[in-house]
């Protein structure tokens, strides 16, 4: 293995945007590409690598500064050092290729400060700061697909049709690799953007959890999200394709669900029991009316949504479940999985408000109708903007609803084993109420 594969290799494990937890990386070059370097003592280096550890393999996008020095205060930014006696740092952040990255874009605002976000992130986004300028944020994608990344695709959509319920995007850039085991073909897809980032704004999640906690409705929060997710909607409609379901869709739907229940069913012993009942639903679902399919955000929960310190929601990451496969992603779906996914979203705030009661008196003040009224505020909303007659869709949007729950339940027993309560009472509620 090559010095500077090798020098990735540590690195790449103890980052947390590095996907095969627990594994060693078995990293191979796929494609380098030097850019333009503003620093005349920096060559900006943007690799396209494939990791063998991963079964099937997985590409990253890992963009390299390499330097005859370290720079004052560059130490915890050293990848390590190549063969040739070359210091190796993390692209995002150099000044080197966070310049380079706007430079990229056609965003000429180089003599911003820049600093990596500092959350919970499966890629790296990198903030740019000056004085009283609108500040811009460049997502740098980790995991590369040759195809369209949504996360791009979509608000680029929406922008340009003026919907200024997304952050404003401003540019991308595409990569471009070949594969030896399909030597015919060449593939490109999405490796960074740049967006407007918005200040003084709250993750709904937090905000959710905050009001609930002091006793707040939220109904009016809830009713602009609705508004803003038909909205929403509307844009990607306008923008890109719409058409109806067809039989072989909803056929296709259906047995998505149910695969998704049979792997979930191994990992939740609890999920077991229930299987039938909750199949039944599906399949009462694939008789139902199916409203028009179009292109969606398909992650969609309060994590996903920024309130404005005005009042208004923006929507972001419309990258869909990372663990659903891209072509998946990139397919027209049911806007109301979105809808389903909100909900559910409301639900966990009660369900994380009891969960985390640290004592019966606690679980007692809870009060459990929150959810349900922000519910409905949401969905009023939603049908009054939209148009989209709810009512026939009920027996799809409660399958779209318990299909998110099993989805959780599964997440919970993998990532957080005492949330695990949350979408398990709603999987029984869920189809209690169908029964
Ligand atoms: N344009 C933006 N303006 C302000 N904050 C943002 C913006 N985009 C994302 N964020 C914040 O960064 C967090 C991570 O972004 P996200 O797109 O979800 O990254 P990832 O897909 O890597 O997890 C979001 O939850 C949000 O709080
Ligand atoms: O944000 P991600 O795209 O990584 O989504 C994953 O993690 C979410 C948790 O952060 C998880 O969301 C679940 O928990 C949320 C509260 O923490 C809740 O608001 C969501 O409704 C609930 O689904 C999501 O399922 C998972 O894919």
């Amino acid at each position: 293995m090559d010095s500077t594969m090798e020098c990735l290799t540590d690195w790449m494990t103890r980052q947390r945007w590095y996907a095969g937890k627990g594994r060693v990386p078995n990293l191979v070059e796929v494609t380098r590409e030097q850019w333009p370097s503003e620093d005349p003592d920096a060559r900006v280096i943007v690799f396209i690598v494939r990791d063998l550890a991963n079964n099937p393999p997985s590409l990253y996008h890992v963009p390299v500064v390499v330097r005859q020095t370290v720079p004052k205060g560059a130490g915890p930014a050293l990848i390590g050092k190549n063969a040739d006696g070359e210091y190796l740092f993390d692209g995002a952040h150099d000044p080197a290729y966070t310049t380079a990255l706007l430079r990229r874009m056609h965003v000429h605002r180089q003599d911003r400060t820049a600093r990596v976000h500092g959350g919970e992130q499966s890629n790296t986004s990198i903030i740019f700061d000056r004085g009283g300028e609108a500040p811009v944020v460049a997502k740098v994608f980790r995991l590369v697909h040759a195809g369209e990344n949504p996360d791009v695709t979509l608000p680029s959509a929406l922008t340009s049709r003026g919907y200024r319920q997304v952050p404003r995007m401003l540019g991308s850039v595409t990569g471009f690799w070949d594969d030896p085991h399909e030597p015919s073909r060449s593939f490109s897809g999405h490796l960074a953007f740049a967006q407007e980032f918005m200040r003084d704004v709250v993750d709904g999640w937090e905000l959710a959890l905050e009001r609930a906690a002091a006793g707040d409705p939220f109904v009016a929060e809830a009713a602009a999200l609705g508004q803003v997710t038909a909205r929403i909607h509307q844009g990607l409609a306008e923008a890109l394709p719409v058409r109806p379901a067809t039989l072989g869709d909803i056929v296709g739907f259906v047995a998505g669900w149910h695969q998704r229940l049979a792997v979930a069913s191994s990992d939740v012993p609890a999920l077991r029991a229930l299987r039938p009942a909750i199949e039944a639903v599906y399949d009462r679902a694939q008789d139902a009316p199916w409203p028009a399919l179009q292109r969606v955000h398909g992650d969609y929960h309060l994590g996903q949504v920024l309130h404005r310190s005005g009042g208004e929601w923006v929507v972001v990451d419309f990258e869909g479940e990372p663990l659903r496969p891209l072509d998946e992603r990139t397919r027209v779906d049911s806007p109301l999985r979105d809808v389903a996914g909100m909900l559910r979203s409301f639900d966990y705030v009660t369900g994380a408000r009891l969960n985390t009661a640290p004592d019966e008196d606690a679980r007692a003040a809870v009060d459990r109708a929150w959810s349900r009224r922000v519910r409905e505020a949401f969905l009023d909303a939603y049908v009054a903007e939209s148009g989209s007659i709810l009512d026939d869709y009920r027996a799809l949007l409660d399958a779209f609803e318990l299909d998110k729950a099993v989805y959780e339940a599964m997440y919970e027993a993998r990532n957080r084993p005492a949330w695990l309560p949350i979408p398990m009472d709603a999987v029984r509620a869920l189809v209690a109420q169908v029964a």
